[in-house]
């Protein structure tokens, strides 16, 4: 197992890069600044899978806020393709925890939905949610509403309309956090094979050590607060066999991350506790 800084050599062009990317919130009350995240440095390869896992309140959410655009950092930068972001835009699929699928339009609407906003005729739309829907496991319940779907499903089609506007990077915040033991290793297997399908760059984050070493090729094990890259623990397992979780390898990678995050766990609930006495 290697643990590398920031991978130059694999990293040439990177699809995204975050530079130094750090984020405060101002404390109420008071001039002080409340370091959310600290100077966060990843580069993503186009292709890449990266998986974030870290303590709670580590600042994954406010990440994700950053790299969809939906707040600025307070200093460094984030690029996608080398231009820095500077809103929300449709380069940037994002799936949450949550489905957030409109209730009152079909599985095949839903997926539609984005495409309508990008100005594509009717066929064409009907043509690609097809094909997404396909890919994602979904043909022929095109026509099933939200509730008509079973959680998994529901977050199929969540995955199903992120593809559908080929984005440049697909940015998972916890989707399968919701779902059941089974259903949720069964979508990680779904989404290894889409993620091969389509070629597309990653970033996943999950509170799961195994989640993160089965999907990820590289970790990023983040500190608690402020967050910070730990380290990054690249991935390297056979994931063809069964039961690939309970193999040598695979346990000797979630002893490594349970070692890297164990710590900072206690440190997040040390935190926790004095500020309950605030
Ligand atoms: N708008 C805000 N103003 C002030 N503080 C904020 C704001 N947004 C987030 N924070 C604080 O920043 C820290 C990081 O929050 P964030 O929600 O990003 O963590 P997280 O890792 O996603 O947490 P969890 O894993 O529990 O979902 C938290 O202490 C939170 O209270």
């Amino acid at each position: 197992m290697s643990t590398t800084a920031s991978n130059p050599d694999r990293v040439q062009t990177p699809k995204l890069r975050l530079e130094h990317v750090t984020k405060q919130f101002d404390v109420r009350g008071s001039k002080d600044k409340f370091t959310a995240i600290e100077d966060i440095d990843i580069d993503l390869a186009d292709g890449e899978f990266l998986v974030l896992v870290g303590p709670s309140g580590c600042g994954k959410s406010t990440l994700l806020d950053l790299l969809g655009g939906l707040s600025t950092p307070t200093s460094g930068r984030i690029l996608l393709d080398g231009k820095p972001v500077t809103g929300p835009g449709l380069d940037r699929g994002i799936v949450f925890q949550q489905y957030a699928l409109l209730p009152w339009r079909t599985a095949r609407h839903n997926i539609e939905f984005g495409l309508e906003a990008k100005g594509l005729p009717k066929k064409e739309r009907r043509e690609l949610a097809e094909h997404y829907l396909e890919l994602v496991g979904l043909k022929g319940f095109g026509d099933r509403y939200p509730h008509e779907l079973s959680g998994g499903m529901k977050q199929r089609v969540a995955i199903a309309r992120s593809l559908a506007f080929d984005p440049e990077v697909l940015l998972m915040d916890e989707p399968f956090a919701a779902l059941d033991a089974q259903t949720r290793e069964s979508l990680q297997d779904e989404l290894l094979r889409i993620w091969k399908a389509t070629g597309k760059t990653i970033l996943f984050i999950t509170h799961g050590i195994d989640e993160a070493i089965y999907l990820g090729q590289r970790v990023a094990v983040l500190t608690s607060r402020p967050g910070r890259v730990k380290t990054f623990v690249d991935i390297d397992i056979d994931r063809s066999g069964e039961d690939v979780r309970s193999n040598e390898q695979f346990r000797h990678y979630r002893h490594r991350i349970w070692t890297l995050l164990h710590g900072e766990v206690e440190r997040a609930q040390v935190i926790e506790k004095e500020e309950a006495h605030v």
